[in-house]
Protein backbone atom coordinates (compact mmCIF):
# COMPACT_ATOMS: atom_id res chain seq x y z
CA UNK A 1 0.00 0.00 0.00
CA UNK A 2 1.55 3.35 -1.18
CA UNK A 3 -0.87 5.64 -0.96
CA UNK A 4 -0.39 9.82 -2.62
CA UNK A 5 -2.56 10.98 -0.43
CA UNK A 6 -2.74 10.07 3.06
CA UNK A 7 0.36 7.40 3.55
CA UNK A 8 -0.23 4.84 6.13
CA UNK A 9 -1.42 5.85 8.75
CA UNK A 10 0.65 4.40 12.50
CA UNK A 11 -1.87 6.46 14.97
CA UNK A 12 -1.59 4.99 18.94
CA UNK A 13 -4.69 4.15 19.30
CA UNK A 14 -5.14 2.15 15.26
CA UNK A 15 -4.63 -1.64 16.71
CA UNK A 16 -5.23 -2.98 12.74
CA UNK A 17 -1.89 -3.15 12.49
CA UNK A 18 0.61 -5.55 14.64
CA UNK A 19 2.99 -3.89 16.71
CA UNK A 20 5.62 -6.29 15.21
CA UNK A 21 4.84 -6.77 11.61
CA UNK A 22 7.35 -5.16 10.00
CA UNK A 23 6.65 -2.70 7.20
CA UNK A 24 8.88 -2.35 4.19
CA UNK A 25 9.37 1.12 3.50
CA UNK A 26 12.14 1.60 0.64
CA UNK A 27 14.04 4.50 -0.79
CA UNK A 28 15.94 5.40 -3.20
CA UNK A 29 17.92 8.65 -3.71
CA UNK A 30 19.89 10.31 -6.60
CA UNK A 31 21.86 13.38 -7.23
CA UNK A 32 20.72 16.76 -8.12
CA UNK A 33 21.10 20.27 -9.53
CA UNK A 34 20.22 22.79 -6.99
CA UNK A 35 16.72 23.23 -6.76
CA UNK A 36 14.49 25.74 -5.35
CA UNK A 37 13.87 24.57 -1.83
CA UNK A 38 10.68 27.31 -1.72
CA UNK A 39 9.13 26.01 -5.02
CA UNK A 40 9.35 22.72 -3.95
CA UNK A 41 6.73 22.89 -0.78
CA UNK A 42 4.98 25.83 -2.26
CA UNK A 43 1.64 23.45 -2.43
CA UNK A 44 -1.53 23.91 -1.05
CA UNK A 45 -3.74 21.38 1.16
CA UNK A 46 -0.70 18.87 0.77
CA UNK A 47 1.55 17.77 4.00
CA UNK A 48 5.15 19.45 3.79
CA UNK A 49 8.09 20.00 6.13
CA UNK A 50 10.77 22.47 5.57
CA UNK A 51 13.97 21.72 8.12
CA UNK A 52 17.44 23.80 8.22
CA UNK A 53 19.75 24.11 10.56
CA UNK A 54 22.55 26.66 11.57
CA UNK A 55 24.63 24.11 10.88
CA UNK A 56 23.97 24.07 7.05
CA UNK A 57 21.59 20.82 6.65
CA UNK A 58 18.43 21.87 4.78
CA UNK A 59 15.50 19.59 4.04
CA UNK A 60 11.95 19.67 2.13
CA UNK A 61 9.65 17.17 2.27
CA UNK A 62 6.46 16.43 0.54
CA UNK A 63 3.64 14.17 0.52
CA UNK A 64 3.01 11.25 3.42
CA UNK A 65 4.95 7.79 2.93
CA UNK A 66 3.84 6.92 7.02
CA UNK A 67 2.09 9.20 9.43
CA UNK A 68 2.67 8.50 13.38
CA UNK A 69 0.60 10.57 15.70
CA UNK A 70 -0.04 9.85 19.52
CA UNK A 71 -1.63 11.43 22.20
CA UNK A 72 -1.32 11.15 26.43
CA UNK A 73 1.53 10.99 28.35
CA UNK A 74 3.33 8.10 26.92
CA UNK A 75 3.25 9.68 23.27
CA UNK A 76 7.09 9.64 23.29
CA UNK A 77 6.95 5.82 23.85
CA UNK A 78 4.11 5.18 21.02
CA UNK A 79 6.22 7.38 18.66
CA UNK A 80 9.15 5.58 19.08
CA UNK A 81 7.16 2.32 18.79
CA UNK A 82 5.37 3.44 15.64
CA UNK A 83 8.88 4.65 14.35
CA UNK A 84 10.31 0.99 14.33
CA UNK A 85 7.67 -0.53 12.76
CA UNK A 86 7.74 2.20 10.12
CA UNK A 87 11.86 1.83 10.28
CA UNK A 88 12.97 -1.50 11.27
CA UNK A 89 12.71 -3.51 7.47
CA UNK A 90 14.11 0.16 5.66
CA UNK A 91 15.71 -0.63 2.35
CA UNK A 92 17.56 2.84 1.46
CA UNK A 93 19.47 2.96 -1.41
CA UNK A 94 21.81 6.11 -1.18
CA UNK A 95 23.98 7.94 0.50
CA UNK A 96 23.83 8.10 4.65
CA UNK A 97 22.55 12.11 4.33
CA UNK A 98 19.78 10.97 2.13
CA UNK A 99 18.16 8.73 4.19
CA UNK A 100 14.82 9.03 5.23
CA UNK A 101 13.60 10.70 8.25
CA UNK A 102 10.43 11.63 10.12
CA UNK A 103 9.79 15.07 10.49
CA UNK A 104 7.26 16.76 12.83
CA UNK A 105 6.97 17.53 17.17
CA UNK A 106 5.05 17.61 20.30
CA UNK A 107 2.91 19.60 21.90
CA UNK A 108 3.85 21.63 24.77
CA UNK A 109 1.89 19.71 27.48
CA UNK A 110 0.20 16.25 26.63
CA UNK A 111 -3.00 17.35 27.63
CA UNK A 112 -2.86 19.70 24.12
CA UNK A 113 -6.29 18.38 22.22
CA UNK A 114 -6.08 20.32 18.51
CA UNK A 115 -8.66 22.91 17.78
CA UNK A 116 -8.03 26.34 15.79
CA UNK A 117 -5.78 27.68 15.56
CA UNK A 118 -3.77 24.13 15.98
CA UNK A 119 -6.26 22.26 14.57
CA UNK A 120 -4.49 19.28 12.81
CA UNK A 121 -1.56 19.28 15.05
CA UNK A 122 -1.71 16.35 17.52
CA UNK A 123 -0.16 16.06 20.57
CA UNK A 124 2.82 14.28 19.18
CA UNK A 125 2.97 13.96 15.48
CA UNK A 126 5.29 13.03 12.70
CA UNK A 127 5.13 12.14 8.71
CA UNK A 128 7.93 10.33 6.84
CA UNK A 129 7.53 12.10 3.33
CA UNK A 130 7.50 10.31 0.38
CA UNK A 131 9.70 12.91 -1.42
CA UNK A 132 12.85 14.42 0.10
CA UNK A 133 15.39 17.02 -1.07
CA UNK A 134 18.32 17.20 0.73
CA UNK A 135 20.83 20.20 1.04
CA UNK A 136 24.46 19.47 2.86
CA UNK A 137 28.06 20.04 2.22
CA UNK A 138 27.44 16.39 0.60
CA UNK A 139 25.67 17.88 -2.08
CA UNK A 140 21.64 18.09 -2.84
CA UNK A 141 19.63 14.95 -3.20
CA UNK A 142 16.44 13.94 -4.01
CA UNK A 143 15.03 10.71 -2.51
CA UNK A 144 11.96 9.08 -2.90
CA UNK A 145 10.15 6.90 -0.31
CA UNK A 146 7.35 4.02 -1.42
CA UNK A 147 6.68 0.34 -0.36
CA UNK A 148 8.35 -1.24 -3.38
CA UNK A 149 11.54 -0.58 -5.20
CA UNK A 150 8.97 -0.10 -8.14
CA UNK A 151 7.23 2.54 -6.88
CA UNK A 152 10.02 4.02 -4.98
CA UNK A 153 12.13 4.08 -8.31
CA UNK A 154 9.06 5.26 -10.65
CA UNK A 155 8.33 8.28 -7.82
CA UNK A 156 12.24 9.30 -7.92
CA UNK A 157 12.36 9.49 -11.27
CA UNK A 158 9.11 11.50 -12.16
CA UNK A 159 9.72 13.91 -9.66
CA UNK A 160 13.49 14.33 -10.88
CA UNK A 161 11.75 15.61 -13.97
CA UNK A 162 9.30 17.68 -12.06
CA UNK A 163 12.03 19.09 -10.50
CA UNK A 164 13.99 20.17 -13.05
CA UNK A 165 10.92 21.82 -14.68
CA UNK A 166 11.29 24.26 -11.47
CA UNK A 167 12.87 27.75 -11.05
CA UNK A 168 15.81 27.46 -10.03
CA UNK A 169 15.58 30.28 -8.02
CA UNK A 170 12.25 31.82 -6.19
CA UNK A 171 11.95 35.34 -5.32
CA UNK A 172 11.37 35.54 -1.24
CA UNK A 173 9.02 38.16 -2.04
CA UNK A 174 7.74 40.15 0.87
CA UNK A 175 5.48 40.52 3.63
CA UNK A 176 1.55 40.13 3.17
CA UNK A 177 0.79 42.78 5.23
CA UNK A 178 -1.27 43.46 8.96
CA UNK A 179 -4.39 44.37 8.95
CA UNK A 180 -4.70 44.22 13.02
CA UNK A 181 -3.62 42.59 15.71
CA UNK A 182 -5.15 41.08 18.69
CA UNK A 183 -3.85 40.15 22.31
CA UNK A 184 -4.68 37.50 24.16
CA UNK A 185 -2.94 39.81 27.57
CA UNK A 186 -2.93 43.09 27.86
CA UNK A 187 -0.37 44.68 29.57
CA UNK A 188 -2.76 45.16 33.18
CA UNK A 189 -3.56 41.45 32.96
CA UNK A 190 0.11 40.68 32.13
CA UNK A 191 1.16 42.97 35.52
CA UNK A 192 -1.37 40.87 37.54
CA UNK A 193 -0.25 37.60 35.85
CA UNK A 194 3.51 38.16 36.79
CA UNK A 195 2.45 39.71 40.27
CA UNK A 196 0.90 36.52 41.16
CA UNK A 197 3.54 34.26 39.52
CA UNK A 198 6.12 36.32 42.06
CA UNK A 199 3.86 36.00 44.98
CA UNK A 200 3.99 31.85 44.01
CA UNK A 201 8.00 31.86 43.75
CA UNK A 202 7.57 34.30 47.67
CA UNK A 203 5.64 31.37 48.52
CA UNK A 204 8.40 28.72 47.51
CA UNK A 205 5.63 27.15 45.15
CA UNK A 206 7.27 27.76 42.41
CA UNK A 207 11.62 29.06 41.89
CA UNK A 208 10.93 29.87 38.32
CA UNK A 209 7.72 29.63 35.58
CA UNK A 210 8.03 31.24 32.27
CA UNK A 211 4.80 33.17 31.34
CA UNK A 212 3.95 33.59 27.21
CA UNK A 213 1.53 35.60 25.75
CA UNK A 214 -0.23 34.88 22.04
CA UNK A 215 -0.52 37.99 19.24
CA UNK A 216 -2.92 36.92 16.41
CA UNK A 217 -2.14 38.84 13.66
CA UNK A 218 -4.58 39.40 10.65
CA UNK A 219 -2.97 40.32 7.32
CA UNK A 220 -3.91 42.14 4.23
CA UNK A 221 -3.12 39.07 2.04
CA UNK A 222 -2.19 35.44 2.78
CA UNK A 223 1.38 34.81 4.18
CA UNK A 224 3.85 32.72 1.77
CA UNK A 225 5.63 30.78 4.42
CA UNK A 226 8.21 30.00 2.51
CA UNK A 227 9.34 33.30 1.34
CA UNK A 228 8.87 34.37 4.88
CA UNK A 229 10.94 31.35 6.08
CA UNK A 230 13.76 32.62 3.48
CA UNK A 231 13.58 36.32 4.39
CA UNK A 232 14.14 35.09 8.23
CA UNK A 233 16.89 33.11 6.79
CA UNK A 234 18.75 36.48 6.07
CA UNK A 235 18.21 38.14 9.39
CA UNK A 236 18.32 35.19 11.41
CA UNK A 237 21.53 33.20 9.61
CA UNK A 238 22.04 31.19 12.90
CA UNK A 239 18.38 30.27 13.65
CA UNK A 240 16.86 27.07 12.97
CA UNK A 241 13.74 27.61 10.28
CA UNK A 242 11.02 24.87 9.97
CA UNK A 243 7.84 24.67 8.48
CA UNK A 244 5.25 21.79 9.52
CA UNK A 245 2.50 21.98 7.36
CA UNK A 246 -0.39 19.69 7.39
CA UNK A 247 -3.12 18.76 5.12
CA UNK A 248 -6.12 20.47 6.63
CA UNK A 249 -4.39 23.75 5.76
CA UNK A 250 -2.36 24.92 9.05
CA UNK A 251 1.21 25.50 9.07
CA UNK A 252 3.72 25.89 12.57
CA UNK A 253 6.91 27.84 10.92
CA UNK A 254 9.47 29.53 12.68
CA UNK A 255 13.34 30.64 13.08
CA UNK A 256 13.80 29.38 16.64
CA UNK A 257 17.49 30.11 18.13
CA UNK A 258 17.45 27.35 20.65
CA UNK A 259 18.43 23.99 20.09
CA UNK A 260 16.75 21.11 22.26
CA UNK A 261 19.20 18.41 21.11
CA UNK A 262 20.94 16.83 18.48
CA UNK A 263 21.99 13.21 18.47
CA UNK A 264 24.46 11.46 16.76
CA UNK A 265 25.55 7.79 17.49
CA UNK A 266 26.01 8.07 21.38
CA UNK A 267 26.71 11.74 20.92
CA UNK A 268 24.51 14.40 22.29
CA UNK A 269 24.34 18.05 22.59
CA UNK A 270 22.39 20.63 23.77
CA UNK A 271 22.41 24.04 25.42
CA UNK A 272 20.69 25.91 27.98
CA UNK A 273 19.39 29.69 26.27
CA UNK A 274 18.00 31.76 29.16
CA UNK A 275 17.92 35.38 29.81
CA UNK A 276 17.52 38.49 27.24
CA UNK A 277 18.69 41.93 26.56
CA UNK A 278 17.94 43.55 23.44
CA UNK A 279 20.00 44.70 20.83
CA UNK A 280 21.82 48.33 20.75
CA UNK A 281 21.83 51.00 18.13
CA UNK A 282 25.76 51.01 17.59
CA UNK A 283 28.47 48.35 18.88
CA UNK A 284 29.06 49.75 22.27
CA UNK A 285 25.51 50.07 22.64
CA UNK A 286 25.20 45.84 22.35
CA UNK A 287 27.65 45.35 24.57
CA UNK A 288 26.86 47.36 27.49
CA UNK A 289 23.30 45.12 27.31
CA UNK A 290 25.40 42.41 26.98
CA UNK A 291 27.60 43.41 29.75
CA UNK A 292 24.41 44.25 31.79
CA UNK A 293 23.15 40.99 31.70
CA UNK A 294 26.81 39.08 32.41
CA UNK A 295 26.37 41.08 35.52
CA UNK A 296 22.91 40.65 36.49
CA UNK A 297 22.51 38.52 39.32
CA UNK A 298 18.78 37.54 38.62
CA UNK A 299 20.06 37.15 35.07
CA UNK A 300 22.01 34.19 35.89
CA UNK A 301 19.78 32.91 38.81
CA UNK A 302 17.10 32.20 35.88
CA UNK A 303 19.45 30.72 33.40
CA UNK A 304 21.62 28.62 35.94
CA UNK A 305 17.98 27.02 36.80
CA UNK A 306 18.32 25.70 33.06
CA UNK A 307 21.59 24.78 32.98
CA UNK A 308 20.97 22.66 36.45
CA UNK A 309 17.79 21.09 35.10
CA UNK A 310 19.69 19.74 31.91
CA UNK A 311 22.16 18.50 33.86
CA UNK A 312 20.72 16.69 35.71
CA UNK A 313 18.37 15.34 33.35
CA UNK A 314 21.43 14.12 31.12
CA UNK A 315 23.48 12.88 33.83
CA UNK A 316 21.66 9.42 34.12
CA UNK A 317 22.17 8.89 30.99
CA UNK A 318 25.79 10.20 29.83
CA UNK A 319 28.71 8.34 31.14
CA UNK A 320 30.42 11.83 30.53
CA UNK A 321 29.34 15.47 30.58
CA UNK A 322 30.30 18.74 29.67
CA UNK A 323 28.69 22.44 30.72
CA UNK A 324 30.61 24.83 28.42
CA UNK A 325 31.92 28.50 29.27
CA UNK A 326 28.59 30.90 29.19
CA UNK A 327 28.55 33.27 26.44
CA UNK A 328 26.58 36.27 24.73
CA UNK A 329 24.32 35.07 21.57
CA UNK A 330 23.81 38.14 19.41
CA UNK A 331 20.77 37.50 17.50
CA UNK A 332 19.09 40.89 14.81
CA UNK A 333 16.79 41.84 17.81
CA UNK A 334 17.88 40.42 20.78
CA UNK A 335 20.53 38.72 22.69
CA UNK A 336 20.28 35.82 24.97
CA UNK A 337 22.58 33.89 27.55
CA UNK A 338 23.63 30.68 26.21
CA UNK A 339 25.38 27.85 27.77
CA UNK A 340 26.48 24.67 25.53
CA UNK A 341 26.11 21.47 26.93
CA UNK A 342 27.46 18.15 25.30
CA UNK A 343 27.16 14.27 26.75
CA UNK A 344 28.51 10.96 25.42
CA UNK A 345 25.77 8.62 26.11
CA UNK A 346 26.28 5.58 28.56
CA UNK A 347 24.35 3.03 26.19
CA UNK A 348 21.79 3.03 23.45
CA UNK A 349 19.64 5.53 23.57
CA UNK A 350 16.97 6.75 21.05
CA UNK A 351 17.13 10.94 20.53
CA UNK A 352 13.19 10.65 21.45
CA UNK A 353 14.20 9.71 24.74
CA UNK A 354 16.82 12.48 25.40
CA UNK A 355 13.28 14.67 23.42
CA UNK A 356 11.40 13.60 26.32
CA UNK A 357 14.17 13.54 29.19
CA UNK A 358 14.89 17.30 28.61
CA UNK A 359 11.16 18.40 27.59
CA UNK A 360 10.55 21.45 28.70
CA UNK A 361 13.80 22.69 30.03
CA UNK A 362 13.19 25.91 32.30
CA UNK A 363 13.95 28.25 29.47
CA UNK A 364 10.19 27.37 28.46
CA UNK A 365 8.58 25.79 31.39
CA UNK A 366 9.80 26.20 35.10
CA UNK A 367 11.25 25.01 38.25
CA UNK A 368 10.13 22.65 39.77
CA UNK A 369 8.34 21.84 36.49
CA UNK A 370 5.11 20.35 36.84
CA UNK A 371 4.14 22.86 39.61
CA UNK A 372 5.84 25.48 36.80
CA UNK A 373 3.14 23.84 34.44
CA UNK A 374 0.09 23.88 37.22
CA UNK A 375 0.89 27.57 36.84
CA UNK A 376 1.36 28.45 33.12
CA UNK A 377 -1.82 26.29 32.72
CA UNK A 378 -4.04 28.52 35.67
CA UNK A 379 -2.51 31.57 34.12
CA UNK A 380 -2.31 31.38 30.45
CA UNK A 381 -5.47 31.95 28.74
CA UNK A 382 -4.57 30.24 25.07
CA UNK A 383 -3.38 27.11 23.98
CA UNK A 384 0.35 26.97 23.57
CA UNK A 385 -0.46 23.84 20.95
CA UNK A 386 3.76 23.53 19.80
CA UNK A 387 4.53 26.58 20.80
CA UNK A 388 8.02 25.85 22.80
CA UNK A 389 7.90 22.41 22.44
CA UNK A 390 10.19 20.04 20.48
CA UNK A 391 10.00 20.26 16.62
CA UNK A 392 12.66 18.39 14.26
CA UNK A 393 13.44 15.08 12.90
CA UNK A 394 14.47 11.64 14.12
CA UNK A 395 16.31 8.66 11.45
CA UNK A 396 15.87 4.71 11.59
CA UNK A 397 18.57 4.73 14.29
CA UNK A 398 17.41 6.67 16.48
CA UNK A 399 19.54 9.63 15.21
CA UNK A 400 17.97 13.13 15.24
CA UNK A 401 17.83 16.99 15.93
CA UNK A 402 15.23 18.78 17.61
CA UNK A 403 14.89 22.75 18.13
CA UNK A 404 12.29 24.71 20.63
CA UNK A 405 9.74 25.84 18.74
CA UNK A 406 10.28 29.53 19.72
CA UNK A 407 9.89 32.46 17.90
CA UNK A 408 7.30 30.76 15.59
CA UNK A 409 3.42 31.32 14.58
CA UNK A 410 0.86 29.21 13.32
CA UNK A 411 -0.80 30.07 9.77
CA UNK A 412 -4.39 29.63 8.30
CA UNK A 413 -5.95 31.69 6.06
CA UNK A 414 -5.42 35.28 6.34
CA UNK A 415 -4.11 34.59 10.20
CA UNK A 416 -0.88 33.90 12.02
CA UNK A 417 -0.82 33.41 15.49
CA UNK A 418 2.41 34.55 17.18
CA UNK A 419 3.81 32.98 20.83
CA UNK A 420 6.40 34.29 23.26
CA UNK A 421 7.03 34.19 26.70
CA UNK A 422 9.95 35.18 28.89
CA UNK A 423 11.12 33.26 32.30
CA UNK A 424 9.90 34.75 35.68
CA UNK A 425 11.95 34.65 38.85
CA UNK A 426 12.26 36.26 42.10
CA UNK A 427 13.06 40.04 41.35
CA UNK A 428 11.19 40.32 38.27
CA UNK A 429 9.87 43.24 37.16
CA UNK A 430 6.06 42.86 35.25
CA UNK A 431 7.08 46.15 32.71
CA UNK A 432 10.60 44.59 31.73
CA UNK A 433 9.35 41.31 31.19
CA UNK A 434 6.49 42.52 28.63
CA UNK A 435 9.33 44.49 27.10
CA UNK A 436 10.77 40.86 26.60
CA UNK A 437 8.35 39.34 24.94
CA UNK A 438 7.43 42.39 22.46
CA UNK A 439 11.26 41.79 21.42
CA UNK A 440 10.59 37.70 20.85
CA UNK A 441 7.40 38.54 18.48
CA UNK A 442 9.75 40.67 16.03
CA UNK A 443 11.11 38.04 13.95
CA UNK A 444 8.35 36.69 12.16
CA UNK A 445 5.97 40.08 12.87
CA UNK A 446 8.64 41.88 10.95
CA UNK A 447 8.50 39.55 8.47
CA UNK A 448 4.54 40.46 7.94
CA UNK A 449 4.73 43.92 7.88
C1 LIG B 1 10.32 31.59 25.88
C2 LIG B 1 11.04 32.19 24.94
O1 LIG B 1 12.41 32.33 24.99
C3 LIG B 1 13.21 31.53 25.84
C4 LIG B 1 14.53 31.39 25.18
C5 LIG B 1 15.50 32.34 25.34
C6 LIG B 1 15.38 33.31 26.34
C7 LIG B 1 14.35 33.28 27.23
C8 LIG B 1 14.25 34.28 28.33
O2 LIG B 1 15.18 35.09 28.50
O3 LIG B 1 13.22 34.29 29.03
C9 LIG B 1 13.35 32.19 27.20
O4 LIG B 1 13.77 31.28 28.16
C10 LIG B 1 10.41 32.71 23.71
O5 LIG B 1 11.12 33.11 22.79
O6 LIG B 1 9.17 32.69 23.62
Amino acid sequence: MDQSSGGRRLTADTESLPVDEPTDLVSRSRELEDVSFGAIVDAEQESRILWATPGGLEVVGRGVAVRMSARGPDRFDRIREQASRAFDALDHDGPHVARPRAFGGFSFHDEHEPGPPWTGFDAASFVVPQILVIRSEDGTWLTAVGTHPEAAIERLERWHDRLAALPAMQPSGTGPGVTSTQRTTSPADWTDQVEAALEQIEQGTITKVVLAQSLSVTLENSVHVPGTLERLRRQYPNCYRFLIANDTGGTFFGAPPERLVSKRDNRVETEALAGSVPRGETPEEDDAHAADMLDSEKVQREHGLVVEAIRNQLEPLASELTVDERTIRRLATIQHLQTPIAATLEGESHVLEIVEALHPTPAVGGVPPVAAWETIRDTETFDRGWYAAPVGWFDADGDGEFAVGLRSGVASDDTVTLFAGSGIVADSDPDDEWDEVQLKFRPILDELR
